[in-house]
């Protein structure tokens, strides 16, 4: 049986955020409900295991399972919040000798190693354009719409008939983006917000009214929300589809 575990459920900032005395940025600086490391999902299961994104809290991402080692990532897209930690992953694969094995479409392999050009040395790269197969998965990529940020890419992934989406950065699907989300058992889905206020055209991830919606319309068995600025009180009453839950740091849901 495989498992998915959420080791950050984070926006690109995370919570608390730096400059910010909100109540959910004073409660995850005290209790700590709200504290959220930037998005990363590991999948895990008896025929290997996956990351999927390499963010600046990769790290301590690590440090928290007790985990020495990644051996293999796959990328949605080549911004800081979700590629900030490859380079400290290469440096390991160099102490350890080991080549790590990064996977991401090859406009997003591009990118990453215009910015970071020696990860090279220190990894094989794969582009996953065709689909890949990581731990069992069958894995199809397409590319999203993520506003005023440009593009992301979504993974679907198929294995022993259970179907699941992780989408963590995207807005205004269209009809052709909207496919892929039909017929899941669970779709991962990126909501920054309860209720973003700030102008569409400067925004870049669905608020959780807009999430509401593409349910309603792509209909998955379950949704779990990630990708959560500091908008997001764990601990308030936030109205939910019944179907929805929202993403904890270290939550892990059973992928059957
Ligand atoms: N070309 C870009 C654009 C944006 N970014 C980072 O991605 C984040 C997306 O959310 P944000 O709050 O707009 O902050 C962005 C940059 O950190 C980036 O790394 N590269």
């Amino acid at each position: 049986m495989d498992t998915l575990v959420f080791l950050g459920t984070g926006d690109a900032m995370g919570v608390p955020r730096v400059y910010c005395d909100c109540d959910v940025c004073m409660e995850a600086r005290t209790t700590g409900t709200n504290r959220r490391l930037r998005s990363l999902v590991m999948i895990e299961g008896p025929e290997g295991g996956f990351l999927i994104d390499c963010g600046p809290d990769w790290r301590a991402q690590m440090e928290s399972q007790g985990l020495r080692f990644a051996e293999k990532i796959l990328v949605t897209h080549a911004h800081f919040d979700h590629i900030g930690g490859l380079p400290e992953w290469a440096d390991a694969c160099r102490w350890l000798g080991r080549k790590g094995e990064l996977y991401a479409p090859q406009e997003v392999i591009d990118t990453i190693l215009k910015q970071f050009p020696w990860l090279a040395r220190h990894m094989n790269v794969t582009a996953v354009d065709h689909g890949i197969e990581l731990g069992g998965w069958k894995i199809k990529g397409w590319k999203v719409c993520h506003g005023y940020n440009g593009f992301s890419y979504a993974y679907r992934l198929e294995k022993n008939g259970f179907r699941w989406v992780y989408c963590s950065d995207s807005i205004g699907l269209n009809e052709k983006e909207k496919k892929p989300l039909h017929d899941l058992d669970l779709l991962v889905l990126g909501t920054s917000f309860v209720h973003e206020t700030a102008p569409y055209e400067s925004r870049s991830v669905y608020d959780m009214r807009e999430a509401a919606e593409l349910l309603a319309e792509v209909r998955p068995k379950r949704a779990v929300y990630t990708h959560m600025s500091h908008d997001v009180d764990l601990n308030g009453d936030i109205p939910l589809p019944s179907n929805v839950e929202l993403a904890r740091t270290g939550m892990k849901m059973e992928l059957a």
